[in-house]
């Protein structure tokens, strides 16, 4: 079976009426969104919102209880994996690691689905991921004894490295120390790909989405540019936290900082 190649006329990704319920009780009900080519968006939620199951159903790793997913135009379920994989990658929160593999050689992996290229080809597409992953000097270590950052990174690159029109990152950000993190979240800024990060880290949401979905009690609670999904009602609504927005003179856009409701008295007698 060949997929239809996708154009920039439909959406990437389409979400229609998604139901998704683990044993038995529900996870996402009727969730329905249109995904364009080279967005970038933050999936946003308290914990057990519904955010991996989401980016799974967007993989194709999960199966929607009703409702579809496309990619291109195609059910995704209707999809054989390879031709799958030519679209889209996937960085998992647990992404399984071979101890054993060198760091170049987990990379390659991302090559997988493009079987027709060249040696050239193929190298090209691994040094570009690896550079950009600032992974060059790790590339001959041993996976298993990278730390949880480094190993995040070379997952981000063999996600690269597949050359994807669409990636999926779960918390990609996670045991990333500070300058890693506002890296990782610069590259995926740069790419002229989508992508959609499933993302805790609510001040960094403007470094690289141009759109922001919360998920919440099963449905999508807020769609819109990330201002207006991150106001103070619905950060105290959904997490529980208050949002003060402070402007930096190096900066286009205030910077959020979040706080506990507690500490409002405190800060509203310092404003005054
Ligand atoms: N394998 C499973 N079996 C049963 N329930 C599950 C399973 N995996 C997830 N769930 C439940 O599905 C709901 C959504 O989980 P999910 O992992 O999608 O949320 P999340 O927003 O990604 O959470 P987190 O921010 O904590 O990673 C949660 O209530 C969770 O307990």
């Amino acid at each position: 079976m060949t997929v239809p190649r996708v154009t920039s006329a439909e959406p990437a990704l389409s979400l229609a009426a998604v139901s998704y319920q683990r044993q038995g009780r529900a996870v996402l009900a009727q969730v329905s969104l249109d995904i364009p080519f080279g967005q970038h968006i933050a999936l946003l939620g308290p914990n057990g919102a519904g955010k991996s199951s989401l980016l799974h159903l967007m993989a194709g790793r999960l199966r929607p209880e009703s409702g579809q997913v496309l990619l291109g135009g195609t059910d995704l379920q209707q999809m054989p994996g390879p031709e799958r994989a030519l679209q889209m990658a996937v960085v998992h929160q647990h992404e399984f690691i071979h101890a054993q593999l060198r760091v170049r050689d987990y990379v390659a992996l991302g090559r997988t689905p493009h079987s027709g290229a060249g040696r050239a080809e193929h190298a090209h597409a691994i040094d570009t991921a690896l550079s950009r992953c600032r992974l060059q000097d790790l590339q001959d270590r041993a996976m298993g004894t990278l730390s949880g950052g480094e190993q995040q990174r070379s997952a981000i690159a063999r996600a690269l490295a597949q050359e994807p029109r669409i990636l999926l990152l779960d918390e990609p950000t996670n045991h990333l120390d500070l300058r890693t993190r506002s890296d990782v979240l610069d590259l995926l800024a740069s790419l002229e790909i989508t992508v959609v990060a499933a993302l805790h880290e609510l001040s960094l949401v403007q470094r690289f989405a141009h759109r922001a979905v919360l998920l919440g009690e099963r449905r999508v609670v807020a769609d819109d540019v990330p201002a207006q999904v991150l106001t103070p009602e619905l950060v105290l609504g959904n997490f529980g936290m208050d949002v003060f927005y402070l402007p930096l003179p190096h900066r286009d856009q205030p910077v959020a900082v979040f706080e506990s409701p507690g500490l409002r008295p405190a800060i509203q007698e310092y404003e005054n």
